[in-house]
């Protein structure tokens, strides 16, 4: 099993045109062998950051068996996702849904108010009391799971040691017969543009304004711009998302892409794709941008009062001192690892944002689990071409599998089969029927190869066909699923039967 899956990775890297780490993986198929490292080592586990990998990985670990303890250095866990990323933010997206459903949406459904206005303190406290009683439920789980938590900066000494400066004050030395990084990542900065988290920000300065910026400019069109795009776009900025590339969140279906650019246009976020921005001017009150098109050509200019910058993170790995032991990285900074999560030096492992693969926090928990699996001597399992994607905008965008773009490129002959919400009862009851399911199934197996869905409760729709592809279900095995009427997941059903059929109700 262990080899098939290994074979699956490689053959990830190889799609994603890693040749050279899939090279790598074959020539340390030695590495698998190494396991659980012996010793008299204080710790059976030594975790480096307490983001949703390595939090994840030390209560699996202790739930195991496995003496741990897990270093942070931020004073509270949960990482980037829990205090700067996915919480926060979903805290912000849908309180400014909210305001914006009350304001533009409430009169139609009868539901009438003299006026609606904006409270940010108190929509900005809402998300820090969020924010502070998940990282405090971590601390929590770590309690009841009897993980070891040291507050502090963790660096290398040698494989099996790490200092760390403590918070407190004083330095100590962890020692550990397996050690995993898990040490996510950081704001990719961009060259001539210097973030100061006031006028230019990162996502963490976008979660964090203390007023709503008249113009707004986004610099890349992934996750995080369309998010908070659209979280200061509802409460009233003017969005202007300038992207590099031709299309918006390039991992996604063209079609559904297609489709949800026109959604967010509708609601006022305007796009300037095939754009470099060459120059940033923060002289004045707000700033100004300098633009010029991908491939060259006359510039222009934009005006901002506040430029977020989110062109991806990298591999975070600062002062870790892996150069002392000799971990090994790739041009992108990230650790390389076997399929075990295993780096090139014996006992050190990788996990979640620092090694290659989608940078999301449920893989980065599914990777700590699988690793600590391994650790143990049991059997782990991620198969990254099977992470859920989530855009959680309105309508959400989620997807899972492959997109018919690389379904054609496999050469393999597919169906589609569409359903829109548009025919689907719950979401007419509900007037917010934008959006679609689309499934790709092979055309001689009816085995699922992707699932597309547009819809305002999307990520929540998807799970259905991340199961349906982790188990190699066909079209047919999801449209003979008895589906509850009415809910929106009757598209899915009716999506499926489009595939292999006919749908009912189109
Ligand atoms: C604005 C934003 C929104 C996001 N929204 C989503 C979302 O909705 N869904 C989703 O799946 N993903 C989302 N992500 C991505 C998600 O946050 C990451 O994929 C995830 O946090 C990665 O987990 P990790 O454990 O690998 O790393 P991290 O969460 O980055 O955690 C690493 C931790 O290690 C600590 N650390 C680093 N170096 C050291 C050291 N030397 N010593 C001690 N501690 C150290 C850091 O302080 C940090 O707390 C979002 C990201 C951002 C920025
Ligand atoms: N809902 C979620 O799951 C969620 C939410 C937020 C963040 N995240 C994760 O965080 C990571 C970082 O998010 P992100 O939005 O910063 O990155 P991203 O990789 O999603 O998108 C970055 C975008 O910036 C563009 N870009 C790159 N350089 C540019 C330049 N010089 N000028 C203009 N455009 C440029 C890219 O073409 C790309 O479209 C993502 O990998 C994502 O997995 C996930």
């Amino acid at each position: 099993m262990a080899m098939a899956s290994f074979a699956r990775r490689k053959a990830y890297l190889l799609s994603r045109n890693c040749s050279s780490e899939a090279l790598r993986y074959s020539n340390s198929l030695a590495a698998f062998s190494r396991g659980f490292a012996s010793g008299s080592e204080e710790n059976d586990v030594v975790v480096i950051g307490g983001g949703p990998g390595g939090y994840v990985a030390a209560i699996k670990a202790a739930q195991l068996g496995l003496k741990t303890t897990c270093i942070e250095k931020r004073g509270t866990l949960g990482g980037t996702c829990l205090n700067v990323g996915c919480i926060p933010s979903k805290a912000l997206l849908h309180s400014s849904h909210m305001y914006h459903e009350a304001k533009h949406s409430f009169p139609s459904h009868g539901v009438k108010f003299a006026s609606v206005e904006v409270d940010l303190p108190a929509m900005m406290a809402q998300k820090d009391k969020a924010v502070s009683n998940l990282t405090r439920g971590i601390e929590g789980l770590f309690k009841k799971n009897k993980v070891n938590y040291v507050k502090g900066y963790g660096k290398f000494v040698s494989p099996s040691e790490v200092s760390v400066d403590a918070l407190e004050g004083e330095t100590t030395v962890v020692k550990g017969k397996n050690i995993i990084i898990a040490t996510g990542s950081d704001v990719k900065s961009l060259p001539g543009v210097t973030i100061d988290e006031k006028k230019i920000v990162s996502s963490t300065g976008a979660l964090a304004l203390s007023e709503i910026p008249k113009k707004l400019v986004v610099i890349g069109a992934g996750y995080i711009g369309l998010e908070m795009g659209s979280v200061w776009g509802r409460l009233g900025s003017e969005v202007t998302v300038v992207e590099f590339a031709p299309d918006i969140v390039p991992t996604m279906d063209s079609e559904v892409r297609k489709q949800f650019q026109r959604a967010l246009e509708k609601r006022g976020m305007k796009f300037k794709l095939k754009t470099k921005v060459v120059g940033v001017d923060t002289s004045g009150a707000g700033v100004k941008l300098t633009l010029e098109p991908a491939a060259g050509g006359d510039q222009t200019t934009l005006e901002a009062d506040v430029v977020l910058v989110s062109a991806g993170r990298i591999p975070f790995t600062a002062g870790l001192g892996l150069d002392k032991i000799g971990v090994e990285t790739d041009k992108a900074g990230r650790i390389l690892v076997n399929e075990r999560f295993a780096t090139n030096v014996q006992g050190v492992y990788a996990i979640g944002d620092v090694i290659p693969g989608p940078m999301l926090a449920h893989k980065a928990e599914e990777d700590g689990v699988a690793c600590v699996e391994f650790i143990a001597g049991k059997h782990g399992h991620v198969d990254y071409d099977k992470v859920p994607g989530v855009v959680y905008t309105h309508p959400e965008v989620a997807y899972v599998g492959k997109t018919e773009e690389q379904v054609k490129a496999l050469g393999v002959d597919y169906r589609v089969g569409k359903f829109p919400f548009l025919a689907n009862s719950r979401a007419k009851a509900i007037d917010d029927a934008e959006g679609l399911v689309k499934i790709l199934a092979e055309k001689e197996t009816d085995k699922i190869l992707g699932v597309h869905i547009m819809a305002p409760n999307a990520g929540e729709l998807i799970h259905e066909a991340a199961i349906a592809l982790q188990y190699d279900a066909s079209s047919e095995d999801i449209a003979r699923v008895c589906h509850a009427h009415p809910t929106m997941s009757e598209a899915v059903k009716e999506a499926a039967m489009a595939t292999y059929d006919k749908p009912i109700h189109i």
